[in-house]
């Protein structure tokens, strides 16, 4: 079947690719940028869909006011159409129309997120080769009739259709009076003419701004904000997405102000026509040992870019190979840690994961993690299986064993394509890279080399001799020595590029990567670069330096469940993307079952990821990256991922007992959540040595590797992350002496109240409870 790509169909509809990507995705489509593509019969589909919203409007704005019947006609009649057009829907997740489900305001906030650009409204007022939306095929003669008598009226963005506002309009008719002064009915003919087309406003913006902005009085604005159910007086501020939906109400596009970092950095959007095939971005994940690195290694050895450098690869963080004409990508940190890590720097590198999973091992809890981390990014999987040559391997395990994941084989009906391998023979190898090269020719990946480039840094180190040094990944355009860039915080002069090979290179195209000498600082792996003018390069670093230090002063609040209900009001979560971790994996299906069900309506609820054992820095990087909460059942953080979710304000709730998991994310959902004590983590000591005292029992010989342990502090005995007691102390000395603190770096000696079960290897984790007020 005949497919449409995003931008193509966006310029079918005259808005913006961005905006559009923003829609298709709320109408539950998968769509990921303007290079995504549609089924022929789905973007005919959305072409109507918006069409009959566009439609919508008009026949709501073809009804002057005072012929309120002709308003409610026509909203009669549209909804029906609208209904009938769902059904038609090809696609498999039926969206929530306007007229059901959520509010107002988060859908038009919804769609207006990709983008702040002006809609389709303010596009066609604006003059210009723009071609009408056509209208819904007539559906009633009666407002086709009218429409038709109506001299042209203005174009309305397909979103500003919303039924919701049109019945507020149809209120604002009816309770309209009947005779007004001459003098006020003459003043607000004035004003309507002088109703801008589109406005330009900040982020947030006071009620008395947006009614001068509007040319509106005040009070018809906080009127109209009442109808949104937003009760706001005229010195109070409202956001950028309800000042969208309340010009819509007057017909006015609205567009955001531009940061002085979007005036000093021009977008560049592509042409279709400029694009051309690129290679596919490959990482390879999988569970330890399974074989990434052999694998790596046996694919770099065998297909490395051209044979002149005798195949001998240089470490830069990614190399090609080719087969067949054709070039692979492959990026050299094998593991969805690093994956993970950048996309929460919001970097998207990888086009295609293979995951690697050993044939005599099967389907491990890295190997689940991996599949997670890949999904929650949307990148295709490829399953290489790998060890076939051992003797007790079983891929038809594997196979079984990824069902459960919904990775079914290609030969046993689904759609994964899984590939037998031997890294150690180089069994299967060739037919893995051929895979890669279907997979990425079905999704159509395109660049425009011809443009000044953009990418991402794989990974970065100070060199002794050149100084900061990156590897980059060029994703669009083409890098040049003598190009000045911006990256992440730092820029610099692009002064030599040493390609996989170790070869000193002029040049750098679209999924090439290259290492970078020239930046002022060392970027952090998954920083995007862009090449720009050097003076804006330098200004954009500086303005970014800035704000990094206001940001570290105020630390923006991640998703949590303090204030879930809060954040739920404001529309900023609608979906709570949980990741569960737990002892057992009996209690972690209970827990996530149960946590699955408390969706409502307004939220739902998603578990991303879950496992045994103990939480990881991976599990926090991918809460990060997901804006998820994590939940621990009977299972702790261990130190690295403490701190990191420490630093990231990454929510983690612990817990022993499964009902109140359950219970504390229900009352939080609801706003109903007690002020709640918390555990303040004070330090961990390791158990090296266990002696027995007489009359006292097991004293534990510790050494303290972070922050104190208190005399008076509660602890927790964990075994391989595991809880397996909590309780006080009943002693803490240093060699002989009773102490009420000892410190990081020192040993002691800890007694645990009634229990005496301590082994070697133990860790001793010492707290203290707070109250944590909370703010609803
Ligand atoms: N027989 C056999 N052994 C393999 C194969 N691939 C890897 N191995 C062996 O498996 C072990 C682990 O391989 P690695 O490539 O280090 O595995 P990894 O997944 O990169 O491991 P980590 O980097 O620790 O996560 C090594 O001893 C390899 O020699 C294979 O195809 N066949």
């Amino acid at each position: 079947m005949a497919k449409v790509r995003v931008h193509e169909l966006a310029k079918d509809l005259h808005i913006s690719s961005k905006e559009l990507v923003g829609v298709l995705q709320d109408l539950g489509l998968d769509v990921k940028n303007h290079m995504s593509t549609l089924e022929e019969e789905q973007a005919e589909w959305v072409k109507r869909r918006l069409e009959e919203k566009a439609a919508g409007v008009s026949k709501d704005k073809a009804t002057p006011a005072g012929k309120g019947k002709g308003v409610g006609e026509a909203r009669e009649v549209a909804k029906p159409q609208e209904q009938r057009s769902r059904d038609m829907m090809p696609a498999r997740n039926l969206p929530a129309g306007n007229e059901v489900g959520r509010p107002v305001r988060s859908q038009l906030s919804d769609q207006s997120k990709g983008s702040r650009r002006p809609h389709a409204a303010s596009v066609s007022a604006q003059p210009g080769p723009t071609k009408p939306i056509p209208a819904a095929p007539p559906e009633s003669g009666k407002v086709t009739a009218h429409a038709k008598a109506t001299p042209p009226v203005r174009k309305v963005s397909p979103f500003a259709g919303h039924s919701a506002l049109a019945d507020s309009k149809v209120r604002d008719i009816k309770k309209k009076p009947k005779a007004k002064g001459k003098k006020k009915e003459r003043r607000r003919n004035e004003l309507d003419v002088a109703t801008p087309d589109i406005i330009v406003i900040p982020e947030t913006i006071t009620v008395r701004e947006l009614a001068e902005k509007l040319n509106r009085n005040p009070a018809e604005i906080m009127k109209k904000l009442m109808g949104l159910g937003i009760m706001a007086a005229i010195n109070q501020t409202i956001d950028f997405e309800t000042a969208e939906i309340l010009a819509a109400e007057f017909d006015v596009a609205v567009e955001s102000e531009k940061t002085e970092e979007e005036e000093l950095l021009q977008e560049i959007v592509d042409d279709e026509a400029n694009l051309v095939p690129r290679p596919p971005v490959v990482t390879v994940m999988g569970h330890v040992d399974h074989g990434k690195t052999s694998l790596l290694d046996a694919i770099r050895k065998t297909n490395v870019v051209s044979s002149e450098a005798g195949g001998i690869t240089q470490h830069i963080g990614a190399y090609q190979v080719e087969i067949e004409g054709e070039k692979i990508t492959f990026i050299d940190t094998p593991g969805h840690e690093a994956f993970t890590a950048m996309r929460a720097r919001g970097a998207q590198v990888t086009d295609i994961a293979v995951l690697v999973v050993a044939a005599d091992d099967g389907v491990m809890p890295q190997t689940v993690e991996a599949i997670n981390h890949a999904k929650a990014a949307g990148v295709p999987i490829i399953v290489a299986i790998n060890k076939v040559d051992k003797p007790d391997a079983n891929p038809d395990r594997v196979k079984q064993q990824l069902t459960e994941y919904n990775l079914v084989a290609e030969e046993w009906g689904g759609d994964t394509i899984m590939v037998p391998v031997s890294a150690k023979t180089g069994k299967g190898i060739q037919q893995l890279l051929e895979m890669i090269l279907l997979v990425a020719e079905m999704r159509e990946l395109a660049a425009n080399p011809n443009r000044p480039a953009e990418g991402v840094v794989i990974e970065s180190r100070l060199d002794k001799g050149r100084g900061p040094v990156a590897t980059v990944l060029v994703q669009k355009g083409t890098l040049r020595v003598g190009d000045s860039i911006l990256c992440g915080l730092t820029w610099g002069k692009v002064r030599a590029m040493v390609d996989d090979r170790g070869q000193r290179v002029e040049t750098a195209e679209p999924s090439c990567p290259v290492e970078v000498v020239g930046l002022e600082e060392v970027p952090m792996a998954g920083d995007i670069f862009r090449v720009v003018d050097e003076k804006i390069a330098k200004q954009v670093s500086a303005m970014r330096l800035d704000e990094k230090k206001r940001e570290e002063q105020a630390k923006t609040a991640r998703v949590s469940l303090d204030d879930l209900f809060k954040q739920i009001k404001e529309g900023e979560v609608k979906e709570l993307n949980l990741i569960v971790k737990g002892d057992v994996q009996g209690s972690i299906e209970a827990l996530t079952q149960s946590l699955l069900r408390l969706s409502t309506d307004e939220v739902k609820v998603n578990v991303i990821h879950s496992g045994v054992g103990a939480i990881t820095e991976t599990d926090v990087m991918l809460a990060s990256a997901s804006k998820a909460i994590i939940i621990g059942f009977n299972v702790r953080p261990d130190s690295k991922a403490r701190k990191y979710a420490e630093n990231e304000h990454i929510d983690v709730r612990l817990y022993r007992v499964i009902y109140e998991a359950i219970d504390d994310v229900k009352k939080a959902m609801g706003g109903l959540l007690e002020p709640e004590l918390r555990e303040v983590f004070l330090g961990r000591a390791e158990v090296r040595a266990v002696f027995k005292i007489p009359k006292v029992g097991n004293v534990a010989g510790c050494y303290v590797q972070e922050g104190k342990i208190n005399r008076n502090a509660r602890v927790r005995l964990l075994r391989d992350g595991v809880v397996l007691f909590e309780g006080g102390l009943a002693s803490l000395k240093r060699f002989t002496d009773d102490v009420r603190e000892v410190v990081e770096g020192y040993e002691c000696g800890i007694g645990i109240a009634d229990f005496n079960d301590v082994k070697e290897g133990d860790i001793i984790e010492a707290y203290t409870i707070e109250q944590i007020p909370r703010e609803l």
